[in-house]
Formats: structure tokens, sequence, C-alpha cells
């Protein structure tokens, strides 16, 4: 076959190190700016760009019907963020800008925007220092669908949108008290949110368009359109009852704002499951590979292949297996190495399991750069893995596994003839479980960011877990 088409070996450190490194979201980042900053040089601006390293900054949408509470969540968390609160009101405020001059012409004049207009304004103040640098919350813009759909193509995306919710009665009756501070801009309300200090309260006022008809009339507008609007952020959208008090809605919003989504970044799962004999690995790893396509590599199998295969391997290993010692690690590397560096790993993924079983293999499988990008320990209680497997049986016919309380013979003829492993007396799991413990301190330490589940519950509520481990993204690492 000519080597132009043979499919492209990647070497597994390709992928390990784009995901180590984020690269997708590096360049990602670095595209959305450069079309919507459209610089003339843009060499030095992805250099300025990636040496600013602000990819994480906020960038928010915050919607919602009138007195939803838009305003009031968007400044407490432009505040709490140190980010930059964006709404059509700052926008047409701006000064030194003749285009938001003629904004606040048409804007007097119509209490609205053209959505060209609006969307010309935002772009131009996107690109401001302060937007790059800290990020921006967006305070019920877009308004329409075809804002959103324009403020897209600026290349403009939020990474988190928040859309507030609450009965139309409730924000009839509720806008009523909206008062507004007209030296800070700040929102308060007669009942809900009253200033403490009397020199504030004597300022406030009460603004435009808050009456019952005003209010359903913006309410019927707000619907119209927002159902319209969604299609446009999915997998990003967060509701929020704002039928709570405020300080609720603001720490449901912040939680939000502040989880990583999962990144659209190519992602091969180098999974690897720890647990005492018995715990489910198999079991887990089996599930992984039926669901996903994972190579299921579990390392004891690993090593009787290559001695079945009388493979240069397997002839070392023999030996050991036959003295019943352990394998040495070096060995183990590189059986395990020859089936990792397998196209259908580097491509699909594996989930490894029996290895490493203490810190010095894992820094062994580190140092060869086989680095699992998921770790996770099953822990089960001693009484349930010896209830596991001391119940274990195997059929010597027909090599069917049974279990006599989850799995029993289906004839009084198997069970008659079923065999226990040896390895599955108490005392062979008691010796085993002691030597997984000794050394998972280690493991667990030396796997940062392992995740630990309980084992000891149905296999499917495991594997939910593990798949929950895998599909969302790590915690980010805090420095
Ligand atoms: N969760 C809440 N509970 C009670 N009152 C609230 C809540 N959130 C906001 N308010 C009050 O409701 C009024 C409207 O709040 P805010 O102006 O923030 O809403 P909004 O969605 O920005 O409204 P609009 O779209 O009309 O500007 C204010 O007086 C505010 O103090
Ligand atoms: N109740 C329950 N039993 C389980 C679970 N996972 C596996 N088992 C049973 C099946 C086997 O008889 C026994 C050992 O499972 P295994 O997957 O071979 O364990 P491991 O030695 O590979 O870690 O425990 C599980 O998640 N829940």
């Amino acid at each position: 076959m000519d080597a132009t088409t043979a499919p492209h070996r990647i070497p597994p450190e390709m992928p390990q190190y784009g995901e180590a490194n984020h690269v997708f979201e590096l360049m990602q980042n670095m595209l959305e700016q450069l079309l919507i900053q459209q610089p003339k040089d843009p060499i030095t601006f992805m250099i300025e760009h990636l040496q600013r390293d602000n990819d994480y900054v906020p960038k928010i949408v915050i919607l919602g019907p009138p007195a939803s509470g838009k305003t009031t969540i968007a400044m407490w968390l432009g505040k709490h963020l140190n980010s930059n609160l964006l709404s059509v009101e700052s926008l047409i405020a701006k000064e030194y800008s003749s285009l938001a001059a003629s904004a606040r012409t048409h804007y007097q004049k119509f209490q609205t925007l053209p959505n060209m207009l609006l969307v010309r304004l935002l772009q131009e103040r996107l690109r401001e220092e302060d937007c790059v640098r800290r990020g921006w919350i967006l305070d019920g813009i877009p308004e329409t669908r075809e804002q959103a759909l324009l403020i897209q193509t600026l290349g403009v995306s939020p990474r988190h949108v928040i859309v507030l919710s609450a009965p139309d009665t409730v924000l009839i009756e509720r806008n009523l008290g909206k008062r507004i501070d007209p030296q800070t801009g700040e929102i308060y309300h007669t009942t809900f949110d009253w200033p403490p200090e009397s020199e504030i309260q004597n300022r406030l006022i009460v603004p435009a368009g808050i009456s019952e008809g005003e209010t359903a009339r913006r309410l019927l507008e707000y619907h119209r359109n927002i159902v319209r609007i969604l299609p446009s952020y999915p997998k990003i959208v967060k509701v929020i009852t704002a039928d709570q008090p405020c300080v609720d809605v603001f720490y449901q919003a912040l939680t939000y704002v502040q989880t990583i989504h999962r990144s659209n970044a190519p992602f091969t799962p180098r999974v690897l499951l720890c647990g005492p004999v018995g715990s489910g690995k198999s079991r887990q790893a089996a599930l992984l590979a039926q669901k996903y396509g994972l190579v299921n590599v579990c390392c004891g199998q690993l090593l009787k292949e290559a001695m079945a295969d009388k493979s240069k391997y397997g002839e070392m290993i023999q030996p050991f297996f036959e003295k019943e010692t352990a394998v040495p690690s070096y060995v183990i590397m590189k059986v395990l190495k020859q089936r990792l560096d397998q196209q259908d790993c580097v491509e699909r993924g594996w989930v490894l399991h029996d290895f490493p079983r203490d810190r010095d293999q894992a820094c062994l499988m580190d140092s060869m750069g086989y680095k699992p990008n998921r770790v996770f320990f099953l822990n089960v209680p001693y009484d349930s893995i010896i209830e596991r497997l001391t119940l274990r049986r195997t059929d010597p016919v027909t090599g069917e596994r049974y279990h006599l309380m989850y799995k029993p013979p289906p004839t009084m003829e198997i069970q008659a003839r079923l065999l226990q492993n040896p390895k599955d007396s108490e005392e062979q799991i008691r010796l085993r479980m002691e030597q997984f413990y000794r050394n998972s301190a280690e493991l667990h330490e030396f796997y940062g960011q392992a995740i630990t589940l309980n084992g000891d519950q149905d296999p499917y509520t495991v594997f939910e877990y593990i798949e929950s481990g895998i599909i969302n993204p790590l915690p980010k690492k805090v420095p």
C-alpha cells in the first residue's frame, strides 16, 4: 500500500500533548479573537493574545423577562468576577464614540436600536482592552434571534448563557417596586432590596417603564423572542428561577459560570481502573469497551496471551508464572507497550486494569509516555469482596463463570461439577487485598486527579459514575 494512503500513524504522545496543554482550546480562542478583532497584523496580534493567556475570562450572556433580575445579577457577577457589564444602556452611553452618539439619538427617539447598529456598538466595545483582558457579561443582549445571529457572525460566542425565569404575575408585581440610584446606577427594590443608608434611600428614583401595562407589554415581546434565541446557544444554557431571593439566584449563576464546559476538543479516553481484587475492574472495563469502543487492556490477560503465543516476552514471563513469583515490571511494561502502541489503542483509546499496582510501576509507565487521562479508584468493603469472590465458580466443561448468589448454575448437574479457583479462597483474597492497600496511597498520590468511586453498588450505577467522570472535564487543578 502506498505510504501516502496508509492510515496516518498518530504517535500516542501527540493527542496526549494536545490534551495536557489544552492546545485545541488555545487555538479555538485565538481564532475567535482574530475574527473579532481582525487585526491588520495577525502575527503580532496572535503573539500578544497568547502572551495574555486569558482564554478563560468570563464570556457570559444573561437573558430573562423584565424584572427577572438580569441587571441585578449581571452587576453582582461583574463585581465578583471583575468583568465588564455590557447592556444597551451602557453601550449607547459610551463617550467619544460617534457610533454611540448616533445610537443615543436613535434610542431617545424610538427606545430601541436597529440590530446592525447595536451589533456594531457591541463589536466596537468588545475590541477594547478591558473586554479582551477581563471578559464581558451581556445584560439582556441579544434581544432577538436576528441579533443573536449577527453577534455570532462577529465570532463572538459566549461560554455561558443564563436564562432567568419567573411567572409573569410575579414580575409585573415586582417591577412596581423597582428603584434606581441615579448616582451609581445601582438597582434596588422597595420590598426585596432596600438600601440601609437613608442618604441612598432619599435619592432613589422610580425608573420609567415599570407600570403594569408597560411590563406586560415587554413580557409579551420577551416570550415571543426568547424561544427563537435559545437555539443559537445549544448546550451552554442554564435556566435559573428568578422567583427566589436575589442572593440565591446569584450563587446559582456564579456556580454555573465557574463550571468548565466539556471541550469539543478531540478526546481519546485513556482510562486506568485501580482497585483491589474483586472491586469490579474487569466488569467496568468490559462495559467501557462495549459502550465506547475502548480497547480493554487487562494486564494479567495480556501476560497469559504472551505466554500462550510463545512470544519472546512470553518465554521471559513463563518462569515467573511457573514459580508463582512476580513478573519484573520492565518485562510487563514491554508487553504493555507492544499493546498500547497498536493503532486501535491510539485511535480509540484504552481502559487498563491490573497495572500499575504500585508507584514504581506507575512511574515506569509514565516515563514510557503512557499517561492515563482518567484514573478511577474503585472502593469496595472487604466483606463485599469476600462475598463476590468466594462464591464464584467455573464450569470446567463449558468454561462458563457462575456466582452461587448472583448467577447460580441452571441445573444441579452443572452445580455438582463447578470448580472454585484456589485464588478465590478467603486467605488468598485477604493477601491480595492487603497487597493492594499497601500501595494504594502512593498510587493515589501519583495520580493526583484520580476519582474515587464507591464500587459496592449495582454495576450499572458504578458504570454511570465512571461515564460521568470520563465525559465531564476534570476540575481545573488549583495551582
Ligand atoms: N430574585 C429577586 N427577588 C426579588 N426582587 C428582585 C430579584 N431580582 C431582582 N429583583 C428586583 O426586581 C427589580 C428588577 O430587577 P432588574 O432590573 O435587575 O431586572 P431586569 O431583568 O434587569 O429588568 P429589566 O429587563 O426591566 O431591566 C429590581 O427592583 C430588583 O431589585
Ligand atoms: N454487586 C456488584 N458485583 C460486581 C460489580 N462488579 C463486579 N462484580 C462481581 C462480578 C465478579 O463476580 C466479582 C469480581 O468482579 P471483577 O470485575 O472480576 O473484579 P476485578 O477483580 O476485576 O476488580 O464481583 C459491581 O459493580 N457490583
